[in-house]
């Protein structure tokens, strides 16, 4: 089933503050290179036969490439982003305009969360992260506007800031991630939840192999992920490696990128 993406062209990307452990702006990253991985990745969306639509990028909003932080948008109805970060606070309302404008239902979240970077989508649950960015109580929001089941999974290292560093869907029903990423509580959980999961190496985890976008036949997965690469093509998925390095530097890969939009107006 093709799939239909929302992406923001990196066209004023920068390193510009730290808002994360990935972020040293002093050394700076190369917009051009960033522009020139993030086609890579759009062709690579195109090629698989998937949908990218685009928003235009904010001149001052560097971060505004990660459009999974954008919102969460399952059955047409879109829940917007509040970001935890003034620096990204302006993300938020331009994702929303940008559904609003196009006819989609949109709801205007209350509670601090990061869209797509801490809710995953699977078939019957939607699986959301706190610890770092979105606040638990959004869970409870995002479950009562999209009448879905919301699993709450804690993040206990600052590296894996988002759920989508440290866990990404293989498909509907199974999922990949890193379990020292979380709690031991819902550690538990992953491990009753996904007994078929695939396990991630620490090597894999800090080159943000999770951040990776699979449809259930195909993996997009940062190039150097080389373990994880290994353990998806034993399991028989298409593996589709992207390089992504210039973004990684601002704490984000192919998943951030990459924003799913669920279900058409
Ligand atoms: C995994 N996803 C969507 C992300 N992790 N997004 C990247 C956000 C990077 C940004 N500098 C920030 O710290 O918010």
């Amino acid at each position: 089933m093709p799939k239909h993406f929302l992406m923001c062209r990196p066209d004023y990307f920068t390193v510009a503050y730290k808002i994360n452990p990935w972020m040293h702006p002093e050394a700076g990253a190369d917009r051009d290179v960033a522009v020139r991985q993030w086609e890579g990745l759009k062709s690579a969306y195109e090629e698989l036969g998937h949908r990218v639509s685009l928003i235009d990028p904010i001149d001052g909003l560097p971060d505004m490439v990660f459009a999974a932080n954008g919102a969460l948008v399952v059955g047409g109805r879109v829940y917007g982003a509040r970001f935890a970060y003034p620096q990204r606070g302006a993300e938020g309302p331009a994702y929303l305009r940008w559904f609003a404008e196009r006819g989609y239902e949109t709801h205007e979240a209350r509670h601090v969360n990061e869209g797509e970077g801490d809710f995953l989508t699977l078939d019957e649950v939607i699986l959301a992260g706190t610890g770092f960015r979105t606040d638990v109580v959004a869970h409870q929001e995002a479950q009562e506007y999209l009448g879905r089941p919301v699993i709450s999974l804690s993040l206990v290292d600052p590296r894996f800031y988002h759920l989508d560093t440290a866990l990404f869907a293989l498909d509907g029903r199974n999922v990949a991630y890193y379990p020292e990423a979380f709690s031991a509580g819902s550690r538990a959980v992953l491990r009753r939840m996904f007994p078929d999961a695939v396990i991630a190496t620490a090597e894999d985890a800090e080159v943000l192999g999770l951040n990776a976008v699979s449809d259930g036949t195909n993996v997009v997965v940062n190039s150097e992920a080389s373990n994880l690469q290994l353990e998806l093509k034993r399991r028989r998925y298409e593996v589709i490696p992207v390089e992504l390095s210039e973004l990684r530097k601002a704490g984000g890969g192919p998943k951030c990128c990459t924003l799913e939009i669920r279900g058409e107006n």
